[in-house]
């Protein structure tokens, strides 16, 4: 795949945020823990890797590297369409195109982006502007089989952090995300090179994409060779994740950390900007119904204890998260005081 020609946004229309570069002395993390799911053991790797760091990579996934392709390429393709012709498909609110905004509330990035609800009712989703996106019938071909690959390593993990917090049934959690009515996001990023950072001392970055967590169970990110992913460690130091073009890194969501009571901690993460490679990643967020109660599974309650979060439904959360900023704290408000 060759590095995309795109010209990137004027820097006159994005708020430049600097962000401290990862706290210094990573040391003693010692890498993104990577789970093959088919291997011996997988289920305790999962949870151990949650556990510990909310992130992991799969590798050996199984997933054939020409869906992935397909879909980086024909983003690349959107992407590379003239403005006036991207602005047709948004703006995204939620869904749709974006460009350097994200979200409704005032958090910007250097950053366009396609998000499109994927569940399996929705053949197109539709833009505020009326419009179907994506508006290209080989990229909603590509996102639809992409889609169908990657829900189902979402589905894998979720049975896997199942077996090994000996919850039952298997399917308790990925059930969730893998019904008729789930409500499955993918987001398509191209953070183009930013030249502004050439003119500034090493000490700065750009920010990409602010630091946040995300609200769904879990995410599945694959992006291209570009790094720039951040994330946060238990202790609030930010180390770099190096990228893998092969692998699928797997991000828990503030759902799952409710569904576990705590027990897996959804992880704050970032991008920083390139100054001169382009990065394009592609997440697929697991979502369950509007309907469904998030609330902590019984088996991971001791007898008459109560969860360390009010329940709530998928719904609730989502409309709390979209009146929310980026780096705001979603879950707090829903933690039950003494
Ligand atoms: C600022 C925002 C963007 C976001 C909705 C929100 O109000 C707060 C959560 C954000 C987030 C982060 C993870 C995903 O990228 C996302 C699609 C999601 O479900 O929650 C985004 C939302 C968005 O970009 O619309
Ligand atoms: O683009 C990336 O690598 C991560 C983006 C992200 O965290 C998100 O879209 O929620
Ligand atoms: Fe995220």
């Amino acid at each position: 795949m060759g590095v995309l020609a795109i010209k990137p946004p004027a820097l006159d229309q994005i708020s430049l945020v600097r962000s401290a570069e990862p706290g210094g002395g990573s040391s003693s993390f010692p890498g993104v823990p990577a789970v093959d799911l088919s291997g011996p053991g997988a289920a305790a790797a999962v949870v151990d890797a949650c556990e510990r760091f909310g992130f992991f990579k799969v590798v050996n996934h199984g997933v054939p590297a020409r869906v992935v392709d397909r879909l980086e390429a024909e983003a690349a393709s959107f992407f590379a369409r003239p403005q006036a012709e991207k602005d047709v498909s948004g703006p995204a609110d939620p869904l749709g195109y974006g460009s350097k905004r994200i979200g409704r509330n005032g958090d910007t990035g250097w950053l366009e982006y396609l998000l499109l609800a994927v569940d399996h009712h929705q053949a197109a989703a539709v833009s505020k502007a009326g419009s179907p996106v994506p508006s290209s019938s080989l990229l909603r071909e590509a996102v639809s089989e992409y889609v169908g690959a990657v829900r189902g390593v979402a589905a894998r993990v979720l049975e896997a952090v199942a077996e090994g917090l000996g919850v039952a049934p298997r399917d308790a959690l990925s059930g969730m995300v893998s019904g008729a009515a789930s409500d499955g996001v993918l987001r398509v990023n191209h953070y183009p090179p930013c030249p502004l950072l050439q003119r500034l001392p090493d000490s700065c970055s750009v920010t990409g994409f602010g630091e946040h967590t995300d609200p769904q169970l879990v995410s599945v990110l694959r992006s291209n060779g570009t790094p720039g992913l951040q994330l946060a460690l238990r202790d609030g130091r930010w180390v770099p994740v190096p990228p893998d073009r092969d692998a699928f890194f797997v991000i828990v969501g503030d759902s799952l950390e409710v569904l576990t009571n705590g027990r897996l901690k959804s992880v704050r993460h970032r991008v920083v900007a390139n100054s001169l490679k382009p990065r394009v990643s592609m997440i697929y967020f697991a979502g369950p119904a509007p309907e469904q109660r998030i609330a902590p599974l019984p088996e991971l309650l001791g007898h008459g204890e109560q969860g360390v979060y009010r329940e709530f439904t998928w719904g609730d959360y989502k409309k709390a998260a979209y009146r929310s900023r980026l780096g705001d704290n979603r879950l707090d408000p829903f933690r039950r005081r003494a």
